[in-house]
Formats: structure tokens, sequence, C-alpha cells
């Protein structure tokens, strides 16, 4: 297996606080890659490090063999990494159709390109991989709805089909089944899995949900209070005391 992801005595400061403390991660290819932690443990400054909206202090980060230190984020974007956002960021006037065409429309043109209606139904390359990434994610009935309209659950799904649109290598999950029921959170890790195996795309998911975490990830990070305290498979990681400590005698595991 090859590294996509590599990350080397990585720091961030916020002032006076560390919150990345000489971080190292090596994402494989092909892999769920699970990054878990008690809150404030660095997670999300970590991700955005990944795709530009932070900058490290010190310590490098390499996706395919480049550095993405200094690239902006719609940069990383076009180099294959997506990020699936905590809240989903769609345009609720727009279509279902229309919000999976916007982003391949942006990777094309290497920034948002937004024409009005008549352009973007003109686009028939682009609505065709717009349909596909649609019908990825179950959603190719809704095509025509407006996005504001749909459930919560769907916007997650539709914002994913907004990501896998633009064929990443890279897709990265923050908390993807936040605030989901049972029965939701268990179709996006059916979701998930299928996405997984049938367009080899890496993830990298934050989560908090063990279940969904355990379900999922291949191999696990676990941070604390800045540093990743242990990197191991799922098997390793439930009875690891450094682990239980970490979550104030593994309340969540
Ligand atoms: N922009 C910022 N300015 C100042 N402090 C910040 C900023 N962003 C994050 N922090 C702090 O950095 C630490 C790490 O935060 P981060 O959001 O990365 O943790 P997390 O593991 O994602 O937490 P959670 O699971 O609660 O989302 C926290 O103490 C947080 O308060």
């Amino acid at each position: 297996m090859t590294p996509i992801l590599e990350v080397q005595s990585v720091n961030k400061r916020f002032g006076g606080l560390k919150a990345l403390d000489d971080v190292n991660l090596t994402v494989m290819e092909g892999t769920v890659h699970a990054i878990i932690g008690p809150n404030g443990a660095g997670k999300s400054t970590l991700l955005n490090c990944f795709v530009g909206r932070l900058v490290p202090d010190t310590g490098t980060v390499t996706f395919a063999g480049q550095s993405l230190i200094g690239k902006k984020p719609h940069e990383i974007n076009q180099a294959g990494v997506s990020r699936v956002f905590q809240t989903p960021e769609i345009f609720e006037d727009l279509t279902v159709l229309e919000n999976v065409m916007i982003p391949a429309l942006a990777q094309r043109d290497g920034a948002f390109r937004l024409h009005g209606w008549h352009p973007l139904s003109r686009e028939a390359e682009i609505r065709d991989k717009a349909e596909r990434a649609l019908a990825d994610v179950a959603m190719a009935d809704r095509r025509n709805m407006p996005s504001g309209s749909l459930s919560r659950g769907d916007k997650r799904r539709l914002e994913m089909a907004m990501c896998l649109v633009q064929e990443p290598r890279l897709l990265l999950l923050d908390e993807p089944t936040a605030g989901m029921a049972r029965a939701d959170t268990n179709a996006t890790i059916d979701l998930l899995k299928r996405i997984g195996s049938e367009r080899n795309i890496t993830k990298v998911v934050i989560e908090h949900d063990m279940h969904v975490v355990f379900s999922l990830a291949d191999r696990i990070s676990v941070l604390a209070q800045g540093h990743v305290i242990v990197e191991d498979a799922p098997e390793n990681i439930k009875g690891n005391a450094k682990v239980q400590e970490a979550y104030l005698g593994g309340a969540h595991l």
C-alpha cells in the first residue's frame, strides 16, 4: 500500500494554546482512516490544515507526493481532496442536480462560474457526471427538487454527491453522522462503505460515534491535547489504556 496523505511534525498554536503538538500521521491509499479524540483534541484543526483553511506553524502535509503547505483551498480541492462539512454547504434555492453540477464546473474551470440556469442546463457532460454522483448516493429521483426542501439527512447525502462529482482521491468527512438518528447513521455507514469499494477513494473520517468509527475504519489515530497518542488497527484501539485514559475512563468506548 502507498501513503496518500502524510503529516509530519505538524504544530499549530492559537495564541497561548497548542492546538496541534507535533502531529504525525500517515494515511494509506484506499483505506478509511478515522481520527478520534475527546472534544478540543485538535481534530478539526488538523482537518483544516489538510484543506488549506489553516496553515501549520511548522511541519509538513503531503498529499500524493506534493506539499499542501501554502496551497489555497481551491488548489487543494483541484489536486483531488474534497471535504464533506458537518453542516451541509449547499445552495438552497437551486435544485439538487444543479447543486451537484456546480462543484464539477468549479473543478473543471478552476473557480466558481455561476452564469445562471441556461448555461448550466447546456453542460451535458457535467450533467451526466452529476447524475452519476446522485445515483451513487441514491438521490437520482430527487434531482429536480429545490435543495432547501430536502430533509437534513438528504442534504448531507447531497453534499456527499457534490464531493463525489469532483472524483476526489481523498475524501475528508467531518462527523458525517452528527445529529442523525440511528437508522440514518446506519444508512450513511452503508453508503460510505459502498462508495469506498466502487471508487477506491481514500477517506479520512472525524467522528465521535464509535459505532460509526468501528464500522468503517481500517486504521484509527487517537488525538488528545493536540497530539496523536496512538495509531493502530481498530481491534487494538478499544482496549488501549492510553485511549481509555484520554476518554476519561472510557465512557465513549
Ligand atoms: N480559530 C481558533 N482560535 C482559537 N482557538 C481555537 C481555534 N480553533 C480551535 N481552537 C482551539 O483549539 C483546540 C482544538 O480545537 P478543535 O476544534 O480542533 O478540536 P476538536 O478535536 O475538533 O474538538 P470537537 O470534537 O469538540 O469538535 C480547542 O481548544 C479549541 O478551542
